[in-house]
């Protein structure tokens, strides 16, 4: 039995490229490609490794897509993103995410048959229903539409009271946009309410400083939260959400996705939506790092990560099962895509020794993102993941180099040690100083990027070995919104837009080493190969072939 199971895992060798070359794997984060432009952050810094990257080799450098449906999005109108990049990468193969899984459930209503809604749906009789999550279309983590639907669908199977505790974005989609969120909603309320359903926006805050933290980088902002939420106390209080984004958005400085956390209140000053036992709750982001460290608040009977003051006895559920190996939260509405047979576990099964790291605020993506939303190891004694603290309470163009060095330092480390065979990691720059709209720091923090590829080059050079750069989606080389034709968007004063969020641009990836097999290229047959190819590409580079059920590698070896 064990025998047979161990030959399930077992990958053949590849026959022309050797095993036992040190692979080292670096995903920047937020790189797309795009032409030179002036809020291309990353053509403006001047990225000497990169670019000789792309020069250096043409048969070895190239685009691929980090999109879409290239990664299992719902449309190709669908930016890419973190989670859905590293599971592509990781997992080698294309699953339908979260989000189509959601609009799926939704548009065929079994979203109201499963176990997670009927389970919730024992508290509509005598409790209120809580919604807490996200409000845009963004898509990354959570869409304004499926809150709609399911705020249709829970009243029309028994919901009578809802509360719905609002975090405003500003990250995915523009800044400001809060507005027009909380005015579609309002409306949408309203509608219940005509069809007597109680149903309200209670609490609201920014994503970043108000409940989405992750990886827990910062207890405090899932604390922010909880107070609003369930304890239905927040520093700002309003008696309506409209007036509070727009009340909290007078303050030259504020922005969208760092909003102060607020409670509405009736007009006695009372919350008019605190969670209380008997109540169910629902957190409609599909996605799962920022909601893991709620989903634990609301459901964990032990836990000291903040004092909870009430731990109330209620019927939570997640739209997804946020975390595969925790089960965590252990009721859901739509089950997650089933990402198995990854490459990190097959590799773990061929002896292959990993390393892999990065900072806190991504430290998850080349770990539990990268191995299909699993916590925890495959083999604790052929894996290491070592995080380094990201700096916590302020916005990342305050220090835009964040750990880039220092991560590329311990991969270095990790290189000459020889311990391992793959070396991973996920620099961060690109994305998070891209994502605070500011160009000037996010050119820094290209250069720091830059700057840590080169290092760890350095090392893969020193042993022998090969490298692989890739990235998981577009950020830093597009930070202007722009009109159709592409040219940046300006208000009557002259002032541009930022663009903070993610982007539809594919991104480089670039191969090499003094291992690397001098035979090795692109190939050319695959011009839509998208980031679900490099899963194969690696295995190829460690010398195995890779399943037939992978998508196909982007490598081929001629003589030479
Ligand atoms: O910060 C995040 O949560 C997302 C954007 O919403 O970015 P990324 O997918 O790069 O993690
Ligand atoms: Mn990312
Ligand atoms: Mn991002």
């Amino acid at each position: 039995m064990a025998e047979e199971a161990a030959r399930r895992w077992e990958l053949a060798a590849h026959g022309k490229l050797e095993m036992g070359k040190v692979v080292g794997v670096v995903v920047l984060d937020g790189w797309g490609e795009a032409a030179p432009d002036p809020f291309n952050c990353i053509h403006v810094a001047g990225v000497p490794t990169l670019d000789s990257l792309k020069k250096g080799a043409p048969e070895r450098w190239r685009l691929i897509k980090a999109h879409g449906a290239a990664v299992g999005l719902p449309t190709d109108d669908d930016m890419g993103n973190s989670e859905v990049g590293h599971n592509a990468l990781g997992a080698g193969q294309i699953y339908a995410q979260g989000a189509k899984l959601v609009d799926m459930a939704l548009a065929s209503g079994k979203i109201y048959e499963g176990e997670g809604f009927k389970y919730i749906q024992q508290s509509f009789e005598n409790g209120t229903l809580h919604l807490i999550g996200l409000l845009s279309d963004g898509g990354v983590h959570s869409r304004i539409d499926q809150l709609q639907l399911l705020l249709k669908g829970a009243s029309e199977h028994g919901a009578k009271r809802i509360r719905v505790h609002i975090l405003t974005d500003g990250r995915d989609v523009l800044d400001g946009s809060s507005v027009k969120f909380v005015e579609m909603l309002e409306n949408d309320l309203a509608k219940l309410k005509d069809k007597g359903v109680d149903a309200r926006i209670a609490s609201g805050g920014g994503r970043m400083y108000v409940t989405m933290d992750r990886y827990e980088n910062d207890w405090q902002v899932v604390k922010r939260g909880w107070d609003a939420q369930v304890l239905g106390e927040a520093p700002h209080k309003f008696q309506n959400a409209l007036e509070a984004v727009k009340k909290l958005r007078e303050d030259k400085k504020a922005r969208d996705q760092y909003l102060p956390p607020f409670v509405i209140v009736d007009g006695k000053g009372r919350p008019i939506g605190p969670i209380m036992d008997g109540d169910a709750v629902v957190t409609f982001n599909f996605r799962a790092d920022r909601m893991v460290m709620l989903a634990k608040a609301l459901e964990y009977e032990k836990f000291d990560k903040f004092d909870r003051v009430r731990f109330p006895k209620i019927r939570y559920a997640g739209m997804l099962q946020y975390d595969g190996e925790l089960k965590l939260p252990s009721h859901f509405l739509v089950a997650p895509p089933e990402i198995e047979r990854t490459c990190g576990e097959y590799l773990a099964h061929n002896g292959i020794r990993t390393y892999a790291c990065s900072e806190t605020v991504k430290f998850g993506h080349v770990t539990f993102f990268w191995n299909g939303n699993r916590s925890g190891y495959f083999n604790q004694n052929l894996e290491k993941y070592e995080e380094i603290p990201s700096d916590i309470g302020i916005p990342f163009n305050e220090q835009p180099k964040m750990k880039a060095v220092e991560i590329a330092e311990k991969a270095r480390d990790a290189i000459l040690s020889r311990k391992f065979d793959q070396v991973r990691v996920n620099i961060a720059n690109g994305d998070m100083v891209g994502h605070t709209g500011d160009i000037e720091a996010t050119i820094i923090g290209c250069n720091a990027a830059d700057e840590a590829v080169k290092i760890i080059l350095d090392a893969i050079d020193q042993i022998g070995g090969i490298f692989v750069v890739t990235a998981d989606h577009g950020n830093a080389e597009d930070m202007v919104k722009r009109d159709k034709s592409g040219k940046p968007l300006r208000d009557k004063d002259g002032n541009v837009q930022p663009l903070t969020s993610h982007t539809l641009n594919p991104v480089p990836i670039a191969i090499g080493g003094p291992g690397l097999h001098p035979g090795v290229r692109f190939r050319s047959d695959l011009p839509s190969a998208g980031l679900a190819n490099v899963a194969a590409t690696v295995m190829n580079l460690h010398g195995f072939e890779a399943p037939d059920h992978y998508e196909p590698p982007l490598i081929e070896v001629v003589d030479k």
